[in-house]
């Protein structure tokens, strides 16, 4: 039988790198994709030499035809699609009153938009194919809570979650399963940026924000790539064919649900 196919947004860096790198390690055969060129080409270097099966594709989450080009690229290279991460998404710190419609625009396109693409993508790859699939979806401690300055990206959040039970209720009669991981705190770039934005509003000094975030970890520290995909490992493996539609904290015991 051949080696499974897992495609990964937002994978040249970040969360989505640490998954792409557990799921090659698992057996994978692994399609990179991202907006940052430049940086995609350097992860797919270190895939390659790592010795694993990997090729990659330029692509911009937000826009339709790029998420239905990238599971183009993965049928033309490896023949099929079993799984599907849709994990690119951005961050925007402003307080509610001076958010306008582009920074909606922005934020909502790249974090809903794309999972709408992207499970159109790959759920129509999945049906032709016949044997099912999983659909994996970066929600957040923020799709269950609401933070300060964080309104609109939480929002997006929440609708990831709502996307994640409708497409498990209309995906399940073609055996793809569709669920999301909520990470908490991870030191990546976005919480770098999130922490400087804070700063502005909260008044705190680099890297306060993001002790004051972490301070209420439960496991006592931030989390790390591994930890988010040593989670997505369990969903993209047979292990979690029982579980659809289901949004899971994956944070070290920020959020309790
Ligand atoms: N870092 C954290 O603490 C948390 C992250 N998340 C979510 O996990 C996911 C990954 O987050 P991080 O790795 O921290 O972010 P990051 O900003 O460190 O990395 C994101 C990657 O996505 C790419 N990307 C951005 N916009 C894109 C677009 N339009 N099309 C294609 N690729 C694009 C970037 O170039 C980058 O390589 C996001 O959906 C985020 O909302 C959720 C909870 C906590
Ligand atoms: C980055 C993120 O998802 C937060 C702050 O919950």
């Amino acid at each position: 039988m051949s080696k499974k196919v897992a495609v990964i947004t937002g994978s040249a860096d970040g969360l989505g790198k640490g998954i792409a790198e557990r799921l090659a390690a698992d057996g994978f055969r692994i399609v990179l994709s991202d907006i940052d060129a430049g940086q995609l080409a350097v992860t797919e270097q270190e895939f390659k030499r790592n010795g694993h099966e990997v090729s990659s594709f330029v692509g911009n989450v937000a826009r339709r035809d790029d998420q239905f080009a990238l599971v183009a690229h993965a049928v033309a290279v490896f023949g099929q699609v079993d799984v599907f991460i849709n994990n690119a998404g951005i961050e925007d710190v402003m307080p509610l009153d001076t958010v306008r419609e582009p920074d909606l625009e922005k934020v909502f396109s790249v974090n809903v938009y794309s999972v709408v693409y992207g499970t159109q993508a790959a759920a129509e790859q999945m049906k032709k194919q016949g044997t099912g699939g999983k659909i994996i979806n970066a929600c957040s401690i923020a799709g269950h809570e609401s933070y300060e300055f964080l309104g609109v990206y939480c929002a997006s959040k929440h609708a990831v979650r709502s996307l994640t039970q409708s497409a498990a209720k209309e995906l399940a009669r073609h055996k793809i399963t569709v669920n999301a991981y909520c990470p908490g705190v991870a030191a990546t770039k976005m919480w770098d940026r999130i922490d400087e934005e804070m700063g502005k509003y909260l008044g705190t000094k680099p890297g306060e924000a993001f002790e004051r975030f972490s301070s209420g970890i439960l496991l006592g520290r931030p989390q790390t790539a591994k930890d988010v995909a040593d989670f997505v490992h369990y969903l993209a493996s047979p292990d979690s064919d029982y579980m659809t539609g289901q949004s899971i904290m994956i944070d070290g015991g920020i959020v309790l649900r």
